[in-house]
């Protein structure tokens, strides 16, 4: 405990006591008069130095001496020991207690005229005993009176400062609610166990149609009957997430009753007008967007109407609805990429985040510092700014890790580490950054093999594989190809390709013997090169000479044909023609007399085709 002492009078107590509180003094100790003036005019703990019987014992002493009737003064209540002391002494003794400086001066007057010649008591007394000639005797406070004091101004002094930091952190914590109460952008509204309105804040009053303003302290049904908060009062059920209509918006409302030792002391509800939450969600995405960090293709982009592709879409919607992580394997080019975006916008996280990383053709540090990001190194000038790893970024949404069997196994080995521990540490980082991404990959047909010599992690493989999706190639779906690049030929001509069509035509019957290694990417730059060779308008035939060669055409166009009369494949054509014999024999590059007779050959009816 810090004490100052200020040495003064009676008169320059008060303005040294404003001066010391200026300075944080928190506690002023004083004694008689001095301590009464104080606190009478005061806010600040004062704290009185009492005089004992200790403090009388030299003064009686001095009084042995002393002829005469002698008078003490004491500020309220005379103690009773003094008398006592007197008679045992012999003193003849008067006694004048006062109240303070405005009752001293006729206590002393008194005293004087009862014939008195000595006074004993404080300063305040002793003022006027000089004026009225008296002798005087001072009393002073023994230590232990002072000790006294400042062990009570002590406790009070821990007391304030507890009681300050109680304050303060009541302050802090009414000062928290009204910034949540004011900054949340849901209404709050709630009321106590008598269905009164104990809170209500600024959104609550925008959103809901309110009555009766001002509205605390009313009972609810006064101000919003529809609230069905009283209800709640009744049950002591909470109601989550309920939809309700006020006036000519839908509100989104929650509401919870409040117990205390089992008992329900209130209820507090919260609302969400529901346009608003659309528009939040608006935003997110549309800043997602800003950032590239969207899916951009969604399962109704995917073209195709083989049976084996719809399977897979079949596949990969179901997998879709599950949170697991998802293989997907197929041949260059075949969508797999698309496929994941098209999971991603399918599944609960398709307002989250959807990365993209290749994992091919890159280093195993640069696909680390990808994967992990990193921290700044010190403060060096020049180093390389903090950077966040894409499992960061995917934070909630999707990480498509493409051709990740090409990863180097450095990189697969940080992969399967984050997998196992859902958090990622930057490198030069200290902490661990907790993740929830799920992961989709896609992978050649290789990948086992890959794994089995060596190559591959299996644990890796084992983490990624729960879901494995395969994306049949084109070869596979004949039906498919033409639907695909009529869409092609579609989106290079535009409103101009009537104009083409019959050369179109002409070219898509040579495509149809081609074996499409590249699969769609194949296709689609075929039918670009083919597009621009066409609108500078080469003829058909020059065309033909131009395109490639396919070194396998010759050899496997004879399984090509033999292929295409696969019961398989005929019943995809006509399937995917909607039963229109005239398309699928288009399709099949045949006409509908050959594709009648293989229809018979095959056993197949349209009544059998769903
Ligand atoms: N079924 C489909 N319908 C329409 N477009 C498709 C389809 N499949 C693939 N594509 C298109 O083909 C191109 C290649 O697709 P994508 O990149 O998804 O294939 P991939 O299998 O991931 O390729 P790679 O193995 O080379 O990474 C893309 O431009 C995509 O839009």
């Amino acid at each position: 405990m810090k004490v100052d002492v200020w040495v003064g009078s009676w008169e320059n107590a008060r303005n040294y006591a404003e001066q010391a509180i200026k300075q944080g003094v928190k506690v002023i100790i004083s004694r008689g008069g001095t301590a009464a003036l104080l606190r009478h005019s005061l806010d600040t703990a004062i704290i009185k130095v009492r005089f004992t019987s200790a403090a009388y014992l030299e003064a009686f002493e001095r009084l042995r001496s002393v002829e005469g009737k002698i008078a003490f003064f004491v500020l309220d209540t005379m103690p009773g020991f003094i008398s006592h002391f007197c008679k045992l002494l012999n003193i003849d003794a008067c006694y004048y207690s006062y109240t303070g400086d405005q009752d001293v001066e006729e206590a002393v007057k008194k005293a004087k005229a009862d014939g008195c010649h000595f006074g004993v008591g404080g300063v305040l007394a002793k003022n006027y005993a000089r004026i009225y000639d008296f002798s005087y005797y001072t009393l002073e406070n023994t230590e232990d009176e002072i000790e006294l004091a400042l062990d009570s101004a002590q406790q009070t002094l821990s007391s304030i400062i507890q009681e300050e930091k109680h304050h303060r952190e009541l302050q802090l914590k009414l000062e928290q609610y009204e910034a949540v109460l004011n900054y949340t952008h849901d209404g709050i509204l709630a009321i106590n166990k008598e269905g009164n309105i104990v809170v209500v804040n600024k959104q609550a009053e925008e959103i809901l149609p309110l009555k009766n303003k001002p509205y605390e302290g009313k009972y609810i049904e006064e101000v919003f009957p529809a609230s069905k908060l009283s209800s709640v009062l009744r049950t002591g059920e909470k109601e989550m997430d309920e939809l309700m209509k006020a006036g000519n918006v839908i509100i989104n409302t929650n509401r919870i009753p409040i117990m205390i030792d089992g008992k329900i002391e209130g209820v507090v509800a919260t609302f969400k007008d529901v346009d608003s939450i659309r528009n939040s969600e608006q935003k997110i995405r549309s800043n997602l967007h800003k950032r590239g960090m969207v899916a951009r293709y969604r399962f109704s982009d995917i073209v195709g109407e083989s049976k084996a592709m719809k399977r897979a879409v079949y596949m990969a919607k179901s997998f879709a609805k599950y949170d697991a992580n998802i293989l997907i394997q197929g041949e260059i080019g075949t969508g797999k990429e698309m496929f994941a975006h098209a999971i991603h916008h399918e599944s609960q996280r398709r307002n989250h985040p959807f990365l993209a990383v290749n994992c091919s053709n890159i280093s195993a540090d640069r696909l680390t510092r990808q994967l992990l990001g990193r921290e700044k190194e010190g403060k060096l000038f020049g180093s390389p700014e903090s950077q966040e790893g894409v499992f960061e970024l995917a934070h909630g949404g999707t990480l498509f890790l493409d051709k990740i069997d090409e990863a180097p196994l450095e990189a697969q080995s940080v992969i399967l580490r984050i997998l196992e521990d859902n958090e990622v540490c930057r490198i030069n980082g200290r902490h661990a950054i907790s993740v929830d991404v799920r992961i989709i990959v896609s992978a050649g047909n290789s990948l086992q093999k890959k794994m089995n010599e060596g190559e591959f992690l299996e644990e890796l493989y084992y983490k990624i594989s729960v879901l494995s999706l395969e994306i049949p190639p084109l070869r596979n779906r004949e039906a498919d190809y033409l639907l695909l690049s009529e869409d092609l030929f579609h989106r290079y001509f535009g409103s101009e390709y009537y104009m083409y069509e019959s050369k179109i035509r002409k070219i898509e019957e040579y495509m149809r013997n081609y074996i499409w290694k590249g699969n769609i990417r194949e296709l689609q730059n075929f039918v670009q090169r083919v597009s621009v060779l066409l609108k500078n308008a080469m003829p058909v035939d020059e065309i033909m000479l131009t395109m490639p060669e396919n070194s396998t055409m010759n050899d496997t166009s004879i399984d090509v044909k033999m292929n295409k009369w696969s019961r398989a494949h005929v019943v995809d054509a006509l399937t995917a023609s909607k039963l229109n014999i005239s398309k699928a024999a288009r399709m099949l590059g045949c006409s509908r007399g050959t594709l009648y007779k293989k229809m018979n050959e095959l056993n197949i009816k349209i009544s059998n085709i769903e």
